[in-house]
C-alpha cells in the first residue's frame, strides 16, 4: 500500500485558497478605490503588500494543486511539460524573441520571424507552446503580444537568470548521471561534477571561471541579481549581528567578491574597517575604478586583498565574515578552508558565517521546501557540495577543531540565510587535517542549542 502524504483534505486546502483570494481582492479593491478618490495610497509599500498577498494565494493554490494532481501526471505529462518549458525558453532566450515583440501592441508572426531572422513556422510553434505558460499571448487577430511574464524578459536580471538557467543550468544538471557513472557515487571532489562533464574540463567551477573570466560574467550577473532579491538583501547582514558592539574592529570578508557585503557592514558602524579577500580576477575588478562598487565616503575603511582561502589566512582580525562560501564546498574541502583560516585566527576571534541552514523535510511550506531542495541540488550538480542542516554545520566545526564553538544560529525574519556565530576558544588541542573522527571531548561537551527562527528561502540561489 503506497504511503499517502498528509497534505490535508481538499476542502481545507480549497478554503485556504478562497480566504487568501478574498483578502487579496479586498486589498486590490481598496487600492483602486483610494486611487479613484485621489487618496494617497502608500506607493511602493502598497505594491509590496499586494505582491505578498498574491504570493500567499499562489502558495495556497500550489498546495491544492499538488493534492489534486493525478499520481501519473508528475511522471508523464508534467515531465514532458518541464522538458518543453526548457526547450521553448531556451529558444526564446537565444533568439531574443522578447525584444522583437513591441512592449505595447502586437506583431504578426511573419514580421516577428523576419525581425529575428528565424523560421516563421518553427517560431510560431515554440511561441504557441510558451503561451500555454502565459509567456506571450496570441491576440484575437492572430498576432503576438507580450504578457506580464514575457515583458520581464526585457529586464536585465530576470532575462540573465532565464538565459543562465536554460543555457547552463539545464544542460549541466542533465549531466549529473554521467558524472556519477564516470567518477562514482558520493564524490567530494569539486572537479568531478556535472559541470565538469558539461564543460569537458578538469577544473572546478570557480577555477574554470578564473581562467575564463568572460564565461564567468553570466554567473556573476546572476549572483548580483539574487543579491538584490528580498531574501538575500543586505539588510539581513545588518540585522543578523550586533555590529555596533564592535569597537575599532577589523572584519575580514573572505570570498567577499566586489565587497558588497562589507559595504553593508561598514554602514552599521563608523569605527569598523573591512578587508575583502577574493581571487585575483575578482580583486582586479573590485579595485579597478571602472568596475569598483565602493562609494567615496566608505573608501577609507575598506581594502581589498588577493587571497585564496586554501592558503593560510594572513590577517589576524577580530571578526571573519564568510557569506555563501561553505555551501559551495563538501565537508572535506570546507574543513580545509577552516584549517587555513585557523592559521590566522587568534583565540576569542569570531567567525560569522552567513549561509543556508536547511530544516528537516516537511517543516516548510511545499513551495519553500521545493526552493530549498532546488538549491541543495544546484550545489550538488555544480560543486559536489550541499546545503547543510544544523547537525551538518556542527559536524563541520567539531571535525575541524574542537576549539570552534558554535554560539548561536540566527535567522533574521525574511532572510534566506542564517548567521552562524562561531568563536575560537582558547584550548588545549588543535586537530590535524587528516583526523576526521569527532573527539570524545567534543561528543560529550553540551553544545548550545542553535536558534533557527523564521526561515524563508529565496526563489533560487
Ligand atoms: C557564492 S560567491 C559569494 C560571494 C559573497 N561572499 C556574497 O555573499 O555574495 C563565492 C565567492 O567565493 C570566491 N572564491 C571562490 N574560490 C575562492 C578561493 N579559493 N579563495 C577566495 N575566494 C574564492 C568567488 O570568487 C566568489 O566571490
Amino acid at each position: 500500500m503506497a504511503f499517502v502524504s498528509p497534505l490535508g483534505n481538499y476542502e481545507t486546502l480549497a478554503a485556504t485558497c478562497l480566504i487568501d483570494a478574498g483578502v487579496l481582492s479586498a486589498r486590490i479593491k481598496a487600492v483602486e478605490a483610494a486611487k479613484t478618490a485621489s487618496i494617497e495610497s502608500s506607493g511602493p509599500q502598497t505594491t509590496q503588500e499586494v505582491k505578498k498577498l498574491q504570493l500567499q494565494l499562489f502558495e495556497s493554490a500550489q498546495a491544492l494543486l499538488q493534492a489534486v494532481t493525478p499520481p501519473e501526471y508528475t511522471l508523464t505529462q508534467g515531465l514532458s511539460a518541464s522538458i518543453m518549458d526548457l526547450t521553448a525558453f531556451r529558444y526564446i532566450s537565444r533568439w531574443e524573441v522578447a525584444k522583437g515583440v513591441p512592449a505595447e501592441g502586437s506583431v504578426t508572426y511573419k514580421d516577428l520571424a523576419t525581425r529575428l531572422k528565424v523560421d516563421e513556422s518553427q517560431m510560431k510553434r515554440i511561441l504557441r507552446y510558451a503561451m500555454t505558460r502565459q509567456v506571450f499571448i496570441e491576440t484575437p487577430t492572430g498576432e503576438v503580444a507580450h504578457t506580464q511574464a514575457s515583458l520581464l524578459l526585457l529586464q536585465g536580471g530576470i532575462s540573465t537568470l532565464n538565459r543562465y538557467s536554460t543555457n547552463r543550468g539545464f544542460p549541466i544538471a542533465s549531466s549529473f548521471n554521467e558524472a556519477l557513472e564516470k567518477w562514482g557515487h558520493g564524490s567530494q571532489e569539486p572537479n568531478e561534477t556535472a559541470f565538469n562533464i558539461f564543460k569537458g574540463t578538469d577544473l572546478a567551477m570557480f577555477d574554470y571561471y578564473e581562467k575564463n573570466p568572460s564565461y564567468a560574467t553570466d554567473f556573476h550577473q546572476v549572483m548580483s541579481f539574487f543579491t538584490k532579491t528580498a531574501p538575500l538583501s543586505h539588510d539581513h547582514i545588518k540585522k543578523a549581528f550586533d555590529w555596533s558592539s564592535l569597537s575599532f574592529s577589523t572584519v575580514v570578508d573572505v570570498g567577499g567578491s566586489l565587497g558588497h557585503c562589507s559595504l553593508a557592514i561598514l554602514e552599521t558602524n563608523p569605527t569598523v574597517t573591512c578587508i575583502v579577500q577574493d581571487l585575483p580576477q575578482i580583486i582586479t575588478k573590485a579595485t579597478d575604478p571602472s568596475t569598483s562598487i565602493v562609494p567615496e565616503h566608505l573608501s577609507k575603511r575598506i581594502s581589498f586583498q588577493t587571497h585564496s582561502f586554501w592558503d593560510p589566512q594572513p590577517v589576524s582580525a577580530d571578526v571573519y565574515f564568510m557569506r555563501m562560501i561553505f555551501h559551495d564546498w563538501p565537508l572535506k574541502y570546507s574543513k580545509k578552508i577552516l584549517h587555513a583560516l585557523l592559521q590566522g585566527m587568534k583565540p576569542g576571534a569570531r567567525l560569522l558565517i552567513m549561509d543556508y541552514v536547511t530544516l528537516p523535510y516537511g517543516k516548510l511550506s511545499l513551495a519553500d521546501e521545493r526552493r530549498m531542495r532546488i538549491r541543495d541540488l544546484q550545489m550538488a550538480v555544480m560543486h559536489n557540495a550541499l546545503e547543510r542542516d544544523e547537525g551538518e554545520w556542527r559536524q563541520l566545526f567539531a571535525e575541524t577543531d574542537s576549539r570552534l564553538r558554535l554560539v548561536e544560529i540566527r535567522t533574521p525574519p525574511g532572510s534566506a540565510l542564517s548567521l552562524i556565530e562561531v568563536v575560537l576558544d582558547a584550548a588545549i588541542e588543535t586537530k590535524t587535517e587528516v583526523e576526521s573522527v569527532v573527539p570524545e571531548s567534543v561528543q560529550e561537551k553540551p553544545q548550545p542549542i542553535g536558534i533557527v527562527s523564521q526561515y524563508m528561502v529565496p526563489q533560487a540561489a
